[in-house]
């Protein structure tokens, strides 16, 4: 008697399961990358839905790698210490003492936390920063401030990547995940990059199919912060056109975006982190959500 009841209950959840269908077979094997910003990392209950939809991503037979933030962590633990910190076009300025702190709070903290949520699944995640195995070069960048050249310390321009550590760990079963902090192709000491700007540039090198970066906005706006109209999908040359309106936080995020797009990368996409599950929605339902930026020429892959 109870059978039928029972099959009755469950046929939403398959109806969910072969939605997925189409998006399993369309990204099964192929690499995503995932940028898990500062500002979406602060909620308990965010951070286990991310691990959750990562290890899920990878049972999957996706090839996730995770890119983390923490701009918020880093702040903290320099106003703990009395250390002064400031932002010049988005990026922070960087003393050598500052350095020691950035370095310390993304790859002792904030990476091995997200390192324990997504091995309370299994032995998957193994973090690393980009001074590892040479995975992340860089050189020193400067700000440009009202047309001007301005130094910022120790913040690094990638000049190099070499994917051989991330693609080991991949082949292996893992999901790497990396630190946004840079060995330094020139004086022997390390560089703080932007987190956007280093999986943008892993996601490049890695030959993705998929940049997801994950912010505290629905996406972006076509007019902020006037009204919260999202814009779905841009082309390349569209994005580009709309780069020198947009203000500080999402001048990175949406130079990563593009940066990916023109270099080989299929879709990169801008969502809300505040959102639980917001990677699952956005990789396995009919219904996206976000910012999706497609290369020149391409229709709506959505
Ligand atoms: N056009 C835009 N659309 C959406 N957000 C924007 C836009 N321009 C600026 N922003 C700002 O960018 C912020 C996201 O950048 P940021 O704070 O660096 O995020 P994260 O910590 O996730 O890296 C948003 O919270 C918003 O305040
Ligand atoms: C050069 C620079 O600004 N580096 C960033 C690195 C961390 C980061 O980018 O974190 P979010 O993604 O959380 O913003 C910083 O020091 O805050």
């Amino acid at each position: 008697m109870s059978t039928p009841t029972r099959k009755h209950t469950a046929l939403p959840k398959a109806q969910i399961l072969v939605e997925a269908l189409p998006w399993l077979t369309r990204h099964h094997g192929k690499t995503v990358v995932v940028k898990f910003g500062g500002n979406a990392m602060v909620d308990d209950g965010l951070k286990a839905a991310f691990a959750q939809d990562v290890v899920f991503l990878r049972h999957a037979g996706l090839r996730p790698v995770v890119v983390h933030g923490g701009g918020p962590q880093i702040s903290a633990q320099l106003e703990r210490l009395g250390i002064a910190s400031e932002f010049k076009a988005g990026l922070r300025v960087t003393t050598p003492e500052a350095m020691d702190v950035v370095r310390m709070v993304l790859a002792g903290q904030v990476q091995r936390e997200l390192v324990g949520l997504l091995n309370r699944h299994g032995p998957l995640a193994v973090g690393l920063t980009g001074e590892d195995a040479h995975t992340m070069s860089a050189g020193k960048r400067y700000a440009q401030v009202d047309g001007e050249r301005v130094d910022i310390g120790r913040v690094g321009e990638i000049t190099a990547i070499d994917t051989g550590a991330i693609e080991a760990l991949l082949d292996d079963g893992r999901i790497p995940v990396v630190s946004s902090v840079a060995r330094s192709s020139d004086d022997g000491h390390v560089y703080n990059v932007n987190a956007d700007t280093a999986a943008a540039a892993l996601a490049a090198a890695l030959n993705a199919e998929t940049l997801m970066v994950l912010t505290d906005v629905e996406g972006l706006y076509a007019d902020w912060p006037h009204s919260d109209e999202v814009i779905s999908r841009l082309t390349a040359s569209e994005l580009e056109a709309l780069l020198p309106e947009l203000s500080s936080g999402m001048v990175p995020k949406m130079e990563g975006c593009l940066h990916a797009v023109r270099n080989g990368v299929g879709t990169a996409r801008v969502i809300d982190g505040r959102v639980q599950h917001s990677i699952l929605l956005e990789i396995f339902t009919d219904e996206g959500i976000g910012t999706m930026v497609v290369p020149d020429g391409q229709g709506d892959t959505r």
